[in-house]
């Protein structure tokens, strides 16, 4: 069966209820899962368990199996950039390293290695600042997949996060995203991390260098001169780049082209996180991943929760014609997964030729949004109930909270099956006009008011759940959605590992900049010139 012919069954299945799937009593069993300790329930997905059967058996066809197969044992899958897409091996065992690997896996450990020599050293006192002081602040200087991974990941595990030592991140190139990020921080105490894998990257470059000026000006001269060249350290493949900018080798841990930025936490760019949480709980974040690498890579699709969730992302995506992906986390330590996964994966799948360059003939990734839970709900999920556009929803809870609170525990759980449950139940006219009747409503107000309470529903989604979120499962929780995305694009037979699509915007950035700066491009059109010329005018109006 080609995707094609799936798409022939639109008609069929966009008109059915997902509530009246049900019917058959063991749906809500036969349609979850576990893996790598999380559960997946499917069972509010609108597909049935055959058309996921046939689906898999396509999966099978298009040698899904071996395209896993090649990723885990460094075939250069990424094939514009020719290079291997290698970043779950940084989290297995030191033998498979070697392994797969061989001549740079000793290159490897010894990186990882120097990151635990340096957390315990930081995190102890040992190593000290320039001016002979403990390290109070960790700053941390990249953007992408530089920046996001260790964001997400530094919000979700704040509670195993060091009292003493606090990493901040900085990522915008704004000054007052950097001004608001100085304000609190004292030089003679604050350790600076650069992660730029090419050591390149503009935002990056102007801001460590806002910050390596407010080092060097607020230092006491005594210390100026050493300051850098002690409390910065760089994550980068550019060890030219990084020790001209005033690093010590020594401070500089490698990065290889076979890691994705986007993927690139569990390499040395995850130092600014074990830091934050310690060489312990860091070793059990690459083991919840590992544990979930290797569910993906043997399982059978059957129970393969990273396939599964592929599958169903392009059944709603090719064969529903859904082209967004709400990402609904009810935890507040999870708030910022959703702008996570918007990169990991509509930077990876936003993709419409394939891997031969040839125009592709369906879609790719949907649009990724979300929010935590409860605030969407009062705010964009009055459209996923109310307006015609279907959103497929993925719901992220812990049967665990972190707090003591257990009443909001409670509360935050009743709202987040809630809404699974009304996004795919709805309320039709005739329920509304019985809810009003029941109030006490006249008919004249009943028809007036009843079809601004109908709800769609029909709105598939599936429910994540973790046990609580530790770094295991948020190890696990990473590389399920890296696995996902994966396994779609190797289904839609594109390149996932590339990212040609963000160098326009950057080279467009350069060419106005000097445009700026006094020169001249007549390439640029009416509108954006005009543009330049008022922000001229408004500062050298100032
Ligand atoms: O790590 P860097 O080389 O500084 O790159 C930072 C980021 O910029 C690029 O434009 C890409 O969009 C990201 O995938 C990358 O992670």
């Amino acid at each position: 069966m080609e995707l094609s012919d799936f798409c022939q069954m639109k008609g069929k299945v966009s008109t059915r209820s997902i509530s009246s799937l049900f019917s058959l009593n063991n749906r809500a069993a036969a349609m979850s899962l576990t893996a790598a300790g999380l559960f997946l329930d499917y069972s509010k997905q609108n597909i049935t368990e055959h058309e996921l059967s046939l689906l898999i058996a396509w999966a099978k066809e298009q040698g899904l199996a071996d395209d896993i197969q090649q990723m885990f044992s460094g075939e250069k899958i990424n094939s514009t950039e020719n290079r291997a897409v290698l970043h779950s091996v940084l989290r297995a065992p030191n033998a498979v390293k070697k392994t797969i690997l061989k001549d740079v896996a000793e290159e490897v450990i010894e990186t990882e290695r120097r990151v635990e020599k340096i957390v315990d050293e930081v995190r102890s006192g040992k190593l000290i600042s320039a001016s002979g002081k403990q390290y109070t602040d960790v700053l941390v200087i990249g953007i992408g997949g530089s920046f996001y991974g260790v964001k997400v990941a530094l919000t979700a595990l704040r509670p195993f996060c060091s009292n003493t030592l606090s990493v901040h991140v900085l990522a915008n190139v704004d000054g007052g995203a950097v001004q608001e990020k100085l304000a609190n921080l004292d030089v003679s105490t604050t350790l600076v991390i650069v992660i730029s894998k090419t050591f390149t990257t503009q935002e990056t470059l102007l801001n460590a260098k806002a910050v390596k000026q407010w080092m060097l000006t607020k230092s006491d001269t005594q210390y100026s001169r050493n300051v850098i060249s002690t409390q910065w350290f760089a994550i980068s493949t550019n060890i030219a780049k990084a020790t001209d900018f005033g690093l010590l080798v020594d401070h500089i841990f490698p990065m290889w082209d076979w890691v994705g930025g986007r993927f690139s936490l569990w390499s040395a760019v995850g130092l600014p996180l074990a830091l934050a949480i310690g060489n312990q709980a860091f070793a059990q974040l690459k083991q919840g991943a590992y544990e979930m690498d290797q569910h993906f890579s043997h399982s059978a699709f059957e129970d393969n929760m990273p396939v599964i969730m592929a599958l169903i992302g392009i059944w709603n995506r090719n064969v529903l014609a859904h082209s967004s992906l709400a990402i609904l986390p009810y935890d507040h330590s999870l708030r910022a997964l959703p702008g996570y996964l918007q990169q990991t994966d509509m930077e990876s799948n936003g993709k419409s030729v394939n891997k031969k360059g040839e125009k592709l003939t369906c879609t790719t990734a949907p649009i990724v949004f979300g929010q935590e839970g409860t605030n969407s709900q009062h705010a964009f999920m009055q459209l996923m109930h109310q307006s015609d556009e279907i959103i497929p929803t993925d719901f992220i809870v812990a049967l665990k909270g972190a707090s003591e609170l257990e009443e909001h525990h409670k509360v935050l759980v009743a709202n987040c099956f809630a809404q699974s449950e009304a996004l795919m139940q709805g309320k039709i006219l005739i329920q509304a006009q019985q809810e009003l009747l029941e109030q006490g409503f006249n008919s004249e107000e009943i028809k007036k008011l009843a079809p601004h309470k109908v709800m769609k529903g029909n709105t598939p989604s599936n429910m994540l759940m973790l046990d609580e979120v530790s770094p295991h499962s948020f190890g696990a929780l990473l590389a399920l959605y890296e696995h996902k995305i994966a396994a779609q694009g190797f289904l839609w037979k594109i390149n996932s590992f590339d990212q040609w699509g963000v160098e326009l915007g950057k080279q467009l950035g350069q060419q106005i900049l000097s445009v700026i700066d006094g020169g001249e491009d007549p390439s640029l059109s009416a509108s954006t010139s005009a543009l330049i010329s008022r922000f001229k005018y408004a500062n050298v109006a100032k």
